[in-house]
């Protein structure tokens, strides 16, 4: 798995260091707020399991699965939602935590969401912002990287279902989608 793989952008190491830096910002801008934290599935279970230990104040956990991309690399400009909360949100401090994001039509859909279902406060974290690919205006208010535009894999992110379980992210070698 790890020949597939061209060009690792961030380490294991490089992803614990800023998960310590956003969770001690995130325990700050949180203490007395009790959030509750909320995983889009599936991308984002890893940078959720890292965070939340870093958030040292109290805080609930929850988990939506939500799905933009139908197949591959290219968006279908949809969005499903497989799995809802399981908890009501009004009057709650909610903190989205995803992946990355590409084009902001996932968060865009989510930020709205639960606008709808007056929510106190809606803030996002993400490891990733890929900014250049931007078509909703979404802002991310904790950020790990910035990412250029290439198709990125590895700690939750998938291509074709693989390489979530790589511990880095990293940029596939041009060769394994054209063998796909
Ligand atoms: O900003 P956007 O263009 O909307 O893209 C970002 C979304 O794409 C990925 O999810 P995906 O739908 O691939 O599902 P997954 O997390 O289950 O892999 C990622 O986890 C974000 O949720
Ligand atoms: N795996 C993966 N999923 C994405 N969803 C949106 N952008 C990306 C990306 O670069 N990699």
């Amino acid at each position: 798995m790890n020949n597939d793989i061209k060009e690792v952008l961030y380490s294991k190491e490089d992803i614990k260091n800023i998960a310590v830096k956003i969770g001690s910002q995130l325990t700050k801008d949180y203490e007395g707020k009790n959030p509750l934290v909320i995983c889009v599935l599936k991308g984002a279970f890893l940078f959720m399991a890292d965070i939340v230990r870093e958030i040292k104040t109290y805080a609930e956990i929850d988990f939506m699965d939500v799905s933009s991309y139908g197949d591959g690399t290219e968006s279908t400009g949809e969005i499903k939602i497989i799995k809802d909360l399981d908890v009501p949100v009004e009057g709650r401090n909610i903190l989205i935590i995803e992946d990355i994001i590409d084009t902001g039509r996932t968060l865009s859909c989510l930020v709205d969401l639960f606008q709808h279902r007056k929510v106190a406060s809606v803030k996002i974290c993400t490891l990733l912002d890929k900014p250049e690919r931007r078509v909703k205006g979404v802002r991310p208010d904790y950020i790990g990287f910035r990412v250029p535009n290439e198709f990125v894999v590895g700690y939750g992110l998938d291509y074709k279902g693989f390489y979530r379980n790589l511990p880095y992210v990293g940029v596939l070698k041009p060769e394994v989608y054209e063998n796909n």
